[in-house]
């Protein structure tokens, strides 16, 4: 089948299971490059499976997803080795999970600074854009503290300044704000999407609640494993 022209990330009939349980059932989607897209749907209806497929964590079962990033050659995600995928993620893709998942023992400054020293970036340089980016996230104060010593809503804005530090193409982002309050969590994702915005990243966001999807500008349903509706936001 063939991806629609500007898609960034295409889905071709992806299965997966584990063990007896089917989590995804056949699903096509297509992500467009610098879309902001919410997964909302029940728990256990396979968000999480299928954004671990589209982020080459998880190899699906059956089915494809490729990846077309602009100037690039098109890559089959789900063809590639384990050394590949991990490479592609550190290089292409951001993360930001539920519950931030910073390294305790490090400074704020230095969790951001993680994926750009492991890409291989020099540490003077590496800190210089960690500490811009915490700054353009309301964070230049908090740089030297330990994630105990933030707020939730602190740390996921370090989350976030990490996941988006090596100017990733694609930002997968599961419950980003679900840990947090509605005033947090508002201010992470406005925080968020203005940089996400300006970069023209893609965004994959996984989300449980209609303020966060209304973020986003266009979202689809998952039930049962499959997209059971998709529809585009108003403006
Ligand atoms: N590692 C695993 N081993 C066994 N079953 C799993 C595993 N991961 C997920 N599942 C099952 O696959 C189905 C889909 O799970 P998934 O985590 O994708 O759902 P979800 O929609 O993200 O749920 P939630 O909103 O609760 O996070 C569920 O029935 C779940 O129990």
């Amino acid at each position: 089948m063939n991806t629609t022209n500007d898609s960034i990330l295409s889905a071709r009939d992806l299965r997966h299971s584990f063990g007896p349980t089917d989590a995804l059932r056949g699903i096509d989607l297509d992500v467009q490059a610098g879309e902001v897209l919410a997964v909302m749907g029940p728990s256990g209806s396979g968000k999480s499976t299928l954004l671990h497929c589209l982020a080459g964590v998880l190899t699906p079962g059956s089915g494809t997803v490729t990846y077309s990033p602009t100037n690039q050659p098109m890559r089959n995600i789900s063809g590639l080795s384990e050394q590949d995928r991990s490479r592609l993620r550190l290089t292409d893709f951001g993360f930001v999970f539920q519950f931030g998942q910073l390294l305790p023992e490090l400074t704020a400054l230095d969790n951001v600074s993680i994926p750009l020293l492991l890409a291989g970036t020099k540490r003077s340089e590496a800190l210089r854009r960690s500490a811009e980016l915490l700054e353009r996230l309301d964070l230049a104060s908090m740089s030297e503290r330990l994630p105990g010593e933030l707020s939730g809503g602190q740390a996921q804005r370090v989350a976030v300044a990490r996941a988006l530090v090596t100017a990733p193409s694609v930002l997968f982002a599961d419950e980003p704000t679900g840990s947090l309050d509605s005033l947090a969590s508002e201010n992470v994702l406005t925080l968020m999407l203005e940089l996400v915005r300006e970069a023209g990243t893609t965004v994959v966001m996984i989300t449980h609640d209609p303020r966060s999807a209304a973020y986003a500008d266009r979202e689809v349903i998952v039930r049962d494993g499959a997209i059971s509706a998709g529809y585009r936001l108003p403006v």
